[in-house]
C-alpha cells in the first residue's frame, strides 16, 4: 500500500516547507508516502465558490485511480486518537492494496461530487485548519503513527 496526501495549491511559506519536508524525509523509512499537489486554479475572482468548489473537484477526481481508497480529510469527519489513528493506519494496510488517498479540500471544501466519490472522512480536530496547516498536522500525524506502530519513543500517553 502507498500512501498519497493529495493537496491543492502548492506551499508557498518556507516555514512550512521545511516542516512538512522533515516529516516527509522520515516517512521515508516507514511506508511508501507521497504529496501529490494540483496546481491552483487560476483567475478564481471570476468563480463563484460553488463553480471554484466544483472546478477543484474535478482535478481531485482526475487523480483518483480505480482501486484507490479515498479518504476527505474534513472538520465534519470521523475523529481520532493518535493510537487509534495508528491502529487504523495498519488495518488500511491489510485491506487497502493499491493507493490510501488522503485528500485536503480547497478554501471551500470539497464539491459533492467528490463527497459522493469518498469512501470516508476523516478530521484532524473539530476546529477548521488553513489547508497548508493540515498538510503539516497531517504528516506529523502519519508520522506519529508509524512510531506508534513501530514501538518507538516518539509518542506518550
Ligand atoms: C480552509 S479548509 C476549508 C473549510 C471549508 N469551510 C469546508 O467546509 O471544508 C481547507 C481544507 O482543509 C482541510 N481541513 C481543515 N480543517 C480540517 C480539520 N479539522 N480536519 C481535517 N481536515 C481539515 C479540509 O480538507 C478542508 O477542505
Amino acid at each position: 500500500m502507498k500512501i498519497i496526501l493529495l493537496a491543492i495549491g502548492k506551499t508557498d511559506a518556507g516555514y512550512f516547507v521545511e516542516a512538512i519536508n522533515e516529516y516527509q524525509k522520515r516517512l521515508e523509512h516507514y511506508i511508501p508516502f507521497e504529496i501529490q499537489i494540483i496546481p491552483d486554479i487560476k483567475n478564481t475572482k471570476s468563480l463563484t465558490m460553488e463553480q471554484q468548489k466544483e472546478k477543484e473537484g474535478e482535478l481531485i477526481l482526475k487523480n483518483i485511480q480505480p482501486g484507490d481508497y479515498l479518504v476527505l480529510l474534513d472538520d465534519k469527519g470521523k475523529e481520532y486518537t493518535s493510537m487509534q489513528f495508528a491502529t487504523y493506519i495498519e488495518k488500511k494496510t491489510h485491506t487497502v492494496s493499491k493507493r490510501l488517498i488522503f485528500a485536503i479540500g480547497g478554501p471551500y471544501g470539497f464539491s459533492e461530487a467528490v463527497y459522493q466519490k469518498a469512501n470516508e472522512k476523516l478530521t484532524l480536530s473539530r476546529m477548521t485548519f488553513s489547508h497548508q496547516m493540515v498538510r503539516l498536522i497531517f504528516v506529523e500525524q502519519l508520522y506519529r503513527a508509524m512510531t506508534i506502530l513501530n514501538n518507538e519513543p516518539y509518542h506518550h500517553e
